[in-house]
């Protein structure tokens, strides 16, 4: 039996061979144990699932679970974005939520988040609980081959708290929910939807199959836009691609966006965490060009103004508008849970990262791209000018523009101990002819210059591969930087 891992966001595994119900039997178990060691379990779980083949039976079977372990069950009667299940938390008081999604994993996958009571991602010592939980959980199985061959779910409840016994004060009940027009109501508070409407825009919205379809179209369709929808019906096969909104998966939205002279394409993850953003003449605007474009709008329009955080890969585009607004910002690894708690803890006004995740004060400490996509419209409609153009005066008023990117360069499990090793090591005094100025290890290897360039080497939580990001002024000078740092770590 293969042991069960929370990554970098949740666990994931391939639907029949670690991903069984058995399994997602096991790790209810694992999180009701959590719940009720915090005394926690009548408050109840909200129980969420996105479009994957099979994510509704396997939210049946946490339900079940949950409630044999007498917390009652807020479950969702339709399938959910993450940010939606997250925000259901909040809107029933509950101990927290279960939403099973494998986001943009390839269609064979799926997965389990345990999302906490304060709606954002399990931090670590969360996940190492339950994880703890899960190991103590399969012991017993592999101990008992009788009952590892019962049904599961008899299983979930032999090596959890006993059920009738623990539940004295209530009794566990099925309630089913559709947060959809809480949460709607919340995003309006959040988002000027007014001036989106008067706006009039055309605006194409790909759902890339995932369980974000019904969320922006609708919304922005109220308000009085021209909606066009793309892959806004379920396909568990995604269409043979990846739901993931990169400048690749979104390529036919880039050209409809160019030949229609549309203003906004707004795009989707399978289970609308993440966002895609495409501008008028169907240019694709990255997180990083997205994420200070968005600080610079909250603070010179909606008045928030206040700290910033991001990861380790973000853009200090970000320091660059906090640092003129006298503002802290404060830098995380990778991974939104670390942003979110940012966002609890040091009243930021936006956490954002750039794998293509952000959410803004006032809002759930969880990444959303539904309120993303609303907060770019929202952006357009009081400039009137393209993201763009908006960018280009963003970075004439911040002194000067940054380009970034990312290499993923694919190592085999032998390669990638070795260049880790190598990492820990890595402390050159220059890279591309300039000077080290600061090196920071919290998460890979980081390695700022004198000059303000940036580059940083870390091993990615999901999947098998380097990731290898820059930033620099000069856009020329991003692959020399990425190449001496490959050079000094070996990475070829
Ligand atoms: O770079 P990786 O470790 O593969 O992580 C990439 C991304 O994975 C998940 O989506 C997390 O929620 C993000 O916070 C993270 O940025």
């Amino acid at each position: 039996m293969k042991k069960i891992k929370f990554g970098t966001d949740g666990w994931r595994g391939i639907i029949a061979d670690d991903y069984t119900f058995e399994n997602v039997r096991i790790v209810s178990q694992a999180v009701a144990d959590y719940i009720n060691n915090k005394n926690m379990g009548a408050k109840g779980i909200v129980i969420g699932y996105d479009n994957r083949f099979l994510s509704d039976r396997f939210a049946d079977n946490v339900a079940d679970v949950m409630i044999q372990n007498g917390i009652k069950v807020y479950l969702s009667d339709r399938p959910l974005p993450t940010p939606v299940t997250a925000f259901a938390v909040k809107v029933h008081d509950a101990a927290g939520a279960v939403m099973l999604t494998a986001s943009h994993n390839p269609p064979e996958y799926n997965g389990f988040k345990f999302i906490p009571d304060y709606a954002g991602p399990a931090l670590p010592h969360i996940t190492a609980a339950i994880e703890e939980n899960i190991a103590r959980l399969q012991n017993s199985v592999r101990r008992n081959t009788n009952v590892y061959h019962e049904q599961a779910l008899e299983l979930a409840v032999d090596h959890g708290i006993p059920m009738a016994q623990s539940v004295p004060n209530h009794v566990a009940d099925r309630i089913m929910i559709d947060p959809r027009y809480e949460y709607f109501d919340h995003l309006e508070k959040l988002v000027d939807m007014e001036v989106i409407g008067r706006a009039n825009l055309e605006v194409m919205v790909d759902a890339m199959h995932g369980s974000g379809m019904g969320y922006l179209d609708v919304m922005l369709r109220r308000a009085g836009n021209r909606v066009k929808e793309c892959r806004c019906h379920r396909d568990p096969l995604f269409g043979g691609s990846l739901p993931e909104p990169t400048q690749k998966s979104l390529e036919g939205v880039c050209r409809w966006i160019k030949a229609e002279g549309a203003r906004l394409g707004l795009a989707l993850d399978g289970d609308a965490d993440r966002f895609g953003i495409i501008d008028v003449g169907g240019v694709y605007i990255t997180p990083n060009q997205f994420l200070p474009l968005l600080y610079h709008h909250l603070i010179a329009v909606k008045g928030l103004v206040g700290p910033v955080t991001r990861t380790v890969a973000t853009s200090h585009m970000l320091d660059r508008i906090a640092q003129k607004h006298g503002q802290e910002v404060y830098e995380t690894p990778v991974g939104f849970k670390f942003i979110g708690q940012n966002l609890l803890e040091k009243g930021c006004v936006l956490g954002g990262e750039e794998s293509g995740g952000l959410s803004i004060k006032g809002h759930i400490p969880e990444k959303d791209g539904i309120l993303a996509g609303l907060l770019a419209a929202e952006i357009l409609a009081v400039n009137e000018k393209s993201l763009s153009e908006i960018a280009l005066d963003v970075a004439k008023e911040y002194g000067g523009g940054m380009y970034s990117e990312r290499l993923d360069v694919r190592t085999t499990p032998a390669q990638k101990v070795r260049i880790i090793e190598k990492l820990q090591r890595l402390d050159p005094a220059e890279i591309a002819g300039v000077t080290v100025a600061k090196r920071i290890t919290i998460d890979g290897i980081k390695l700022v210059l004198e000059s303000g360039e940036w580059v940083l080497v870390r091993p990615s939580g999901t999947e098998p591969l380097f990731r290898i990001y820059a930033e620099s002024e000069n856009k020329e000078r991003i692959e020399k930087i990425q190449q001496a740092v490959m050079n000094a770590a070996d990475i070829n």
